[in-house]
Parts: structure tokens; sequence; C-alpha cells
């Protein structure tokens, strides 16, 4: 890690430098993979089947489209909510209140979205547009994240970032500088991180599944898998919205080009790469091996839900009766940190059931493509890179009591080994 002149925050992904190649290098990953997986050899590692020019990138009706679908998610972001709660404290000794209606954003989309297609509305033809739509999405993403820049030049030193503040244009755009943007009570980083990508996501893996059925008569036992597994994983997520409060993307990371383009562009287009692959190389899949997939999904699940659920019961009260019995380290910010249960087995024990489903999510399109398994082998290198920062956030904030706790739970992610 390189330190800034002038600043204690250090600066992360190689500075200005890696800021700079991640920003050519992951939409570039994107384009490629979207066209690898169409592809007949669909080889990760070969060159891509061509270079796509401007009439197939740029579409304005495709543009339009990408537009709508952010509209909508925004409308169905801005409905009365069930809940609304509150975030961690902030600098400035404030809170920031959230609306928790995103698991019925999805309902209500699946519901539009089923009504739209008995209407006609052709969603199997949504697979042939996933090029140009991420177009629109990476250029969505670049013209953000410079509007983002603009309004984090005029806003007090409580609210930016502590990352993204180096003084360096490139490194902060990347990185971003304002931790909460917001107009009104409209929260952009929020938003962006749970409704259009995720949602999307499991709208374009829905139109592979789609189209799968028009050509071939009825969807494979892969494609089942994979979307189901896929939609667990979303609405777990939505259902369970609250918890995203308390990652470091709302509340260490600003909001800048490497959230907007996760969000908006990498996580629909990358994660439903495993469905575009089947759409295009169907793969035989046995009653046998899709009930041991099912079960090592069902790990994974079991695992990450369990070790979430248990963190973030134990951090919104210690005295819970499901979490009240466990050890504990005493730190002197006050709070605690586990050390029995799931977080005393491995430091990251919701990374580990994380990693089990993805593997899952590949294993249905067979071994003899390294493609499907990219989404596992990018998340192993996005984890151990994220719980090397976290190690960092906790070492700063709870010193000695950290070091105890890696003392006493020494491996970090897979017990024994890592
Ligand atoms: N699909 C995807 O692309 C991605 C998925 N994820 C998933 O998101 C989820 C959240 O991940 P993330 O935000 O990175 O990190 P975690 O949910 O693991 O949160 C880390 C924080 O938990 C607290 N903590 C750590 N150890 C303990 C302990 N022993 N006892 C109590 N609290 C502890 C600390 O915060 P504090 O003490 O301040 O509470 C620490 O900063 C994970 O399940 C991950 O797999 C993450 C990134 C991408
Ligand atoms: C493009 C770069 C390489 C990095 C971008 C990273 C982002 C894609 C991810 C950073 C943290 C994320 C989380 C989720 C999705 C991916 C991003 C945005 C998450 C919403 C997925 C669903 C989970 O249940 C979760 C715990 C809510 C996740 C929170 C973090």
């Amino acid at each position: 890690m390189a330190y800034p002149r002038g600043s204690r925050a250090p600066l992360e992904f190689g500075g200005p430098l890696g800021a700079a190649a991640l920003m050519v290098l992951l939409p570039a990953t994107m384009f490629h993979l979207l066209l690898v997986a169409r592809s007949g050899p669909a080889r990760l590692l070969g060159p891509p089947p061509y270079l796509p020019g401007p009439d197939v990138l740029w579409s304005p009706r495709v543009l339009l489209l990408w537009l709508s679908w952010l509209g909508l998610q925004a409308a169905l972001y801005l409905l009365p909510a069930r809940k609304v709660a509150e975030g961690l404290e902030l600098k400035d000794k404030s809170r920031l209140r959230y609306p928790i209606n995103g698991f019925q954003a999805l309902v209500l989309t699946a519901l539009l979205v089923g009504l739209a297609v008995s209407a006609g509305l052709p969603l199997g033809a949504l697979p042939e547009m996933l090029v140009p739509l991420a177009f629109a999405a990476t250029l969505t993403a670049f013209v953000f994240s410079f509007l983002l820049y603009l309004k984090a030049l005029g806003i007090p030193p409580s609210a930016l970032a502590p990352g993204g503040t180096s003084g360096n244009p490139i490194y902060d755009f990347f990185l971003g500088r304002e931790l909460n943007p917001r107009i009104c009570s409209f929260d952009f980083k929020y938003f962006c991180e749970l409704r259009p990508g995720l949602i999307g996501w499991v709208l374009i893996n829905l139109a592979l599944l789609m189209q799968e059925a028009e050509l071939r008569g009825s969807p494979s036992l892969a494609m089942w898998l994979v979307n189901g597994f896929q939609l667990l994983y979303v609405g777990d997520a939505l259902w369970h919205e609250e918890a995203v409060l308390t990652t470091m993307d709302i509340t260490h990371d600003g909001f800048g080009f490497m959230l907007a383009f996760g969000d908006l562009a990498w996580v629909p287009f990358t994660y439903s790469l495993q469905a575009q692959f089947l759409l295009h190389h169907p793969q035989p899949l046995g009653l046998p091996m899709a009930s041991a997939i099912c079960l090592i999904n069902a790990l994974g699940y079991y695992i990450f839900r369990r070790a979430n659920s248990q963190k973030n019961t134990f951090r919104k009260n210690p005295s819970d009766p499901r979490v009240a019995g466990l050890e504990t380290i005493p730190t002197a910010t006050g709070r605690q940190l586990l050390v029995s249960g799931w977080w005393g087995m491995v430091r990251h024990p919701n990374y580990l059931g994380d990693l089990i489903m993805a593997l899952a999510w590949s294993l249905p399109c067979g071994v003899s493509h390294l493609l499907p398994y990219f989404y596992f082998l990018y998340f192993t290198a996005l984890l151990v890179h994220r719980e090397a920062r976290d190690e960092q956030q906790c070492l700063q904030k709870y010193g000695l009591a950290w070091q105890e706790y890696c003392r006493r739970v020494p491996y970090r992610i897979l017990p024994y080994v890592y």
C-alpha cells in the first residue's frame, strides 16, 4: 500500500495508475466475457471472436430501454417502505435513514415483467441486446461517476469518504469522494448497490432461460439450477437488505466509478455469465449430479446466511438470546468481537459460504470449459483482497483486541488452509 503525500489514508488498488488501469481493464473484461460466452470455442483466455464496432455497441433504442429500467427501479425505491432503517453513526454524529423495500421492488418487478410478457413483450430477445445494453450501462457509470465527482467538490470534509480524498483526480474519481451522495432522501449508493444491477441480473438470467426454451423446446436442468441458485442469492440480499448498511461499501467506500460500474454494469452482465454460457453451450446434467450440486449450494447458503445473521444479530443486540452465550473479546471502542460460533471458526465464515455457492453456480456448466468458472476465480480474488482491506480497517479500529482475535482465530477464510 502506498501513502499519499499530506494524508494518512493509504492508497489502495495500486494508487492512481492501478485505478486508471482498472477503469480500462474492467469494462474490457466484461465485453470480452460477453463476446466469448456466445462464441463456439468459448475460451476464457483466447481472443474474442470479433471486436465490436460502434454499430454493435451503440443503439439509442437500447440506451432508452436501459434508462427506463433505471427509472423504473428508482420509482420502486421511492414507494412507501415497510420499514425505514438507520445507518451507522457518521463522523458528524448523525445517522442517515434508508427505506427497506428492496424485496418489494423485486416482487413488483416480477409482477410487471410477468404482465408485460403475457401482453406479448418478447423477453427472449433480451440476450441479443446484452452487448449494447452493457455499453449503455458502462457509459452511464462513467457519466454518473463524473457527476458524482463534481457534486463532491462542494461538500464539507465530514461528508467525504476516508479513501477517496487523495487529491489525485483519477484515483478519487475511481474510489469516489463522497461517502453517501444523496439528493433529498434518495441515496445513490444504496440504491445502486441493491436494485438495478441485482434485479437486472436475475431478469437477464430469466430472459436467457426463456430464450433457451424457445430454441430447444424447454430450459435445460442446468439452466434451471443456475437461475434458481442466483435468484435465491438475490432474493436473500433484498430480504436482508438492512444488513448491507454495515458493509464496507456503505460505511467506508466512497461512491465513485468502482462501485457505480460494479453495481450497474459488472454485476448484471458478468454475474449472468453461466446462464449466457449455457444458452450457447448446452450441457447434459443428470439428476444425481444435479442433486449433488444442489447440496453444495445449500451448504454454501447455510454457512453464508447463518454467519451473516449471527454477526448482524450480535451487532444489533449483543444480549439477544441467540448470541448471548457466545464468547467475546472486549475492545477499546466498547464494541465486542465474537470469538466463538461461526466467527470463531475462521475470521470470514460468510466469505467461505459465498465461495462455496460460487462454485455451485459454475458446476452445472460442466468441466469442459474454464469460462463458466470465471465468477468463482474472480470472486476468490475479490474476497481475498476485500478480506485484506477489512483486516486493515479492523486493526485500525480495534488495535490490540483485533490482534488477540487473529491469534485466537488464525485462519481467515478456509479452516487450516488460509
Ligand atoms: N457477491 C458479491 O459480489 C459480493 C458479496 N459479498 C458478500 O457480502 C457480505 C458482507 O461482506 P463484507 O461487508 O465484506 O464483510 P463482513 O460482513 O464480513 O463484515 C466485516 C465486518 O464485520 C465485523 N466483524 C469482523 N469480525 C467480527 C467478529 N469476530 N465479531 C463481530 N464482528 C466482526 C467488523 O465490523 P464492525 O466490527 O465494525 O461491525 C468487520 O469490519 C459477505 O457475505 C460477502 O461474502 C461481498 C462482496 C461482493
Ligand atoms: C468491479 C470491481 C471489480 C469491484 C466491484 C465490486 C462490486 C461488484 C461488489 C462490491 C460489493 C458488492 C456486494 C454485493 C454485490 C457486488 C458488490 C456490489 C452484494 C449486494 C451481493 C449480494 C449479497 O447478499 C450482499 C451481501 C448484499 C452483497 C454486498 C456487497
